[in-house]
């Protein structure tokens, strides 16, 4: 046949997805084609060949061999071959294309492709293609998109938090809610959706070495979000090949310790992160060993999360230190901090008479409001009560040369108040490990019992391994045993008992220590025992926190304000009393309610009104509802695994297994292992089964399906019968889906602006345009299914007037790209010069807002600007319908 010559691309339409082939030798009766991107050549008799030629036409797109793309603008025919003249997309200039040049690639357009090679899909694959660029449109404009997925409840301080932070700019703040409200889920929270977003996509996580297991676990389990971890050998391992170790992940995970080391710093520097979240950050003080990493870390990550329930931890200086970390420009004097602190009472009694915009405006100018976000149990409500059981035991002289624990009273109460509790749980805390080893030894030696341990000596997997013992219901120990790293940043709220064995002298310790027991989950009262001799420190320490600052009954705003101002004279009292003095309990007392009622009515109370807005934190929470869409995402997936192979199996109402058979249409979809899983999309089945995946439209399974439906050919082309009895027998429509899209930086999250767009034409035999006359649903609902031959033969049949009637409508779908791009960038300009102008406004009053937030927009609207100059527009999807009544 004489339409072959050497040089022309053709595409096989039995296999397309072999790429764009070219002819290679052609004798009488046989043409040889080799599809480069395969390495595989096919030989085809001349005469029936299945061969379709790729065309370009006028305002398709091309792609050259060296990856670059083109719009045709003419072409011509040279010797058989097709000459392309086109703009190349990425610096406007002039070029000539001969066809033998383009790519073998032929992803950029698959419908058209699809289209040319006379390939068809099923209806009801198209129908998915289409509804998985639906709703990622969808998706990628939700306000809460990244917060949909999170296995959490939905609870309004977290939310307003998480959706707050992850909209700046560039944040650096400081997550300071009291123990165990969800700091680790509100820095989840901000990480997915900033990932999810684009904001970010490197993240380094410091978290002190005993915590660290439970981060993975609980990035996982509540956000399927994997973090690596990195730790010396890890991290010498992969130095080997020279390249910076971290660059080889996207989400890392280090021990405090290991920064402190300092042995990678300058990879770390180099590592590209920008966002570092460091957890309980009251260890990051000037004087502790390795700051100066942490600060040059601070400085080098343009985005940062600091996280402490305590932030006051170390005094105000220490706390100002952190504010340091976060805006060194802005918390460059004590001094001054100080002297601000003194006016929260005044604003708080402005802010009383304020609402809406005005209250936002008033907050947002003053104090640490952009800073620093803490929730207090107090005004979130709902929490359990505290109660103190205090043990008054006789004081006991210590027989030389006998172990401590043989006759101190305490341990002997304790083997009998872990009779009469059982079979609940117990954590007990003290100081040290040497206490926790030799309090184990006096329960095996004198009642038989294993108990669980946990401390620093330990390794990490044998600390994990402890806390899994006490925590399994059936055959678990009784009791946890922890030194002070026990009483830090873990997860005991299934446990009301907690016996103090000793006390510390920090308040916030205290805190944190029953922080593990009142964390959200808790579902029962919690039990504080402090069994103490006669005459110790305890007896001294435990009525110096009840009665003078009641700090076991109520978490305490300012315990650590109160250390500050009486600790001398506590600690003369330790070193020389028998009892607290009496003079000391009064000071501390009267003092703690001032101390409270300044707060109460100043600080705290701003703390209050900028950690939670209710009205907006509610607008979050009905978004995520609606947004969530779990019916549509149901059928969605539904539909999917049933067109990809996927075997599913109904367990009830709510949970659904799914697994991949064996006649998978792609070899593997993200998300989903050869094992298979349950997953169910109900958020309360997800919250009770935690070992089932909560699917959503962040979740990476569905996103992998939206990928894959939207990226890939599948569904591109279809033909459906209809049958439509007063239209005549073999009347055809032509229905064209186009999709526009931005090609940029995502950082910048275009896709809030622009998210994939598309534009539909339908045209009858005649090529009369109907697109506004009749809608698609109108057809889909008309339209059933066609067997696959006919539909070839038909997609063969209408191929090049349906080629023709694409190139005849090119200039409407440009008219209708150039619209929506105006529309745009006037949206973009109008609300990113709001949001600069309103960052300007702030910083005249409050220099917490940086100049890199304000530089971020101007710098993400000159971005965006110059994405829509050029984005991609491509033939998403061809239906053609014929009528068979
Ligand atoms: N919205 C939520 N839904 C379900 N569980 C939650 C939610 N928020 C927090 N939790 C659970 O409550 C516990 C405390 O949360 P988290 O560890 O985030 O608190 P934290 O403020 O970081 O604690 P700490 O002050 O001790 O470091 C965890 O077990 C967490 O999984």
């Amino acid at each position: 046949m004489s339409e072959f010559n050497l040089g022309q691309r053709w595409l096989s339409e039995t296999e397309t997805s072999l790429g764009l082939g070219i002819i290679t030798q052609v004798d009488g009766r046989q043409v040889t084609v080799l599809f480069p991107s395969n390495e595989e050549s096919r030989i085809y008799a001349s005469t029936d060949a299945p061969l379709a030629r790729l065309q370009l036409s006028e305002g398709q797109q091309g792609q050259h061999a060296d990856d670059w793309f083109f719009t045709v603008t003419e072409v011509k025919q040279q010797n058989g071959l097709l000459i392309y003249f086109g703009q190349r997309h990425d610096d406007d200039s002039e070029v000539m294309v001969p066809e033998s040049q383009l790519s073998h690639h032929i992803d950029i357009n698959p419908a058209l492709t699809r289209l040319v090679a006379g390939n068809a899909d099923r209806h009801d694959l198209y129908l998915l293609r289409n509804q998985a660029s639906e709703f990622y449109s969808r998706w990628q404009q939700s306000p809460v998109a990244g917060l949909l997925g999170a296995r959490v409840g939905l609870l309004p301080h977290q939310l307003y938090v998480a959706q707050t932070v992850a909209e700046r700019y560039h944040p650096r703040v400081l997550l300071a809610d009291e123990v165990g409200l969800g700091k680790t889920i509100e820095a989840g929270m901000i990480l997915q959706r900033r990932l999810l977003t684009g904001r970010n996509q490197r993240v380094l996580v410091v978290v002190p070495e005993s915590l660290r297991n439970q981060w993975l676990v609980e990035m996982k389990r509540r956000f399927a979000l994997s973090l690596s971890v990195f730790d010396e050998d890890r991290v010498e391992q992969a130095a080997m090949d020279g390249d910076n170790p971290f660059l080889s992940e996207q989400r890392v995970i280090v021990s405090n310790s290991f920064i402190q080391r300092g042995d990678w710093q300058q990879a770390l520097a180099e590592a590209e992160f920008d966002l570092l979240i460091i957890d309980e950050a009251h260890h990051m003080q000037p004087e502790s060993k390795g700051y100066s990493n942490i600060e040059s870390l601070c400085k080098n990550i343009s985005d940062v999360l600091l996280l402490t329930a305590t932030p006051e931890q170390e005094g105000t200086e220490g706390h100002f230190q952190r504010l340091k970390l976060l805006d060194p420009a802005r918390f460059n004097d004590l001094d001054n901090f100080i002297e601000e602190q003194n006016h929260y009472q005044q604003l708080a009694e402005q802010a009383e008479h304020l609402e809406g915009e005005e209250l936002d405006k008033l907050l947002d100018q003053h104090g640490t409001g952009r800073v620093m976000f803490r929730n207090r149990r107090k005004h979130i409500g709902g929490f359990p009560a505290r109660h103190l059981h205090t043990h008054a035991l006789p004081e006991y002289i210590p027989e030389a040369g006998e172990p401590w624990w043989l006759e101190d009273p305490r341990v002997i109460w304790l083997m009998d108040f872990l009779k009469d509790t059982k079979p609940q749980k117990t954590l007990l805390i003290c100081k040290t490990a040497e206490q926790v080893l030799d309090l184990a030894e006096a329960l095996r030696v004198l009642s038989g019992m294993q108990a669980a341990v946990f401390h620093e000596q330990m390794s990490l997997l044998e600390r994990d391994r402890a806390a899994e013992f006490f925590a399994s219901e059936e055959d678990g120990s009784p009791i946890l045993m922890c030194s002070e790293i026990g009483s830090e940043g873990r997860n005991f709220q299934f446990v009301q008992q907690l016996v103090m064995f000793d006390l510390p002298t920090n308040p916030d310790l205290l805190e944190q220590r029953i922080g593990r027991l009142d964390r959200i989950g808790q579902h029962g009262d919690i039990h504080i025992h402090v069994p103490y001799l006669e005459h110790s420190d305890e007896a001294l320490l435990v009525d110096w926190y009840h009665y003078g600052m009641n700090a076991f009954e109520q978490c305490n705003p300012v315990g650590r304000a109160l250390y500050e101002e009486f600790h001398h004279e506590l600690e003369q009292a330790l070193d020389f009393s028998e009892s607290l003095p009496e003079k000391l309990l009064e000071a501390t007392k009267s003092r703690h309610q001032q101390l409270l009622a300044e707060v109460e009515s100043g600080r705290d109370r701003l703390q209050e009104l900028n950690a939670c807005r209710p009205q907006q934190a509610e607008q979050i929470i009905q978004h995520i509802q609606t947004d969530s869409d779990g019916d549509s995402l149901y059928d969605f997936m539904e539909a999917f695994w049933d067109r990809f192979g996927v075997d599913t199996e109904v367990l009830d109402e709510h949970r659904l297994f799914v697994k991949p058979s064996e006649h998978m249409r792609v070899p593997a979809i993200p998300g989903l292992t050869d094992e298979g899983m349950t997953i169910t999309v109900d958020r309360d089945t997800a919250l009770t089964y935690e070992d089932i995946e909560f699917l959503s439209w962040d979740h990476p399974h569905v996103q992998a399906a939206i990928e894959l439906l939207t990226t890939e050919d599948f569904g591109s082309v279809c033909v459906a019968k209809l049958q439509n009895k007063a239209l005549p027998a073999g009347a055809w429509f032509l229905e064209l889906d186009y999709v526009a899209e931005l090609a940029a930086p995502p950082a910048i999250a275009a896709q809030e602006f622009f998210p994939q767009q598309r534009f539909r034409q339908l045209f009858d035999s005649q090529g009369r345009d109907l697109s506004s006359k009749v809608p698609r649903d109108a057809l889909t609902q008309q339209a059933s299914f066609l067997d696959k031959k006919t539909a070839r033969q038909i997609v063969k049949q209408l191929r090049s007037t349906a080629q023709s009637y694409i190139q005849q409508h090119q200039p409407a779908t440009e008219q209708w790209l150039k619209k929506s791009i105006a529309k745009a960038k006037q949206e973009a300009t109008e609300q990113l010069q709001k949001q600069k102008q309103r960052l300007v406004d702030l910083q005249q009053q409050n220099p917490s807002v940086r100049d890199a937030e304000i530089e971020a927009v101007e710098r993400r609207l000159e971005l965006l600007l110059k994405a829509l100059e050029q984005p991609s527009l491509s033939l998403y999807a061809i239906r053609i319908l014929v009528n068979q009544p």
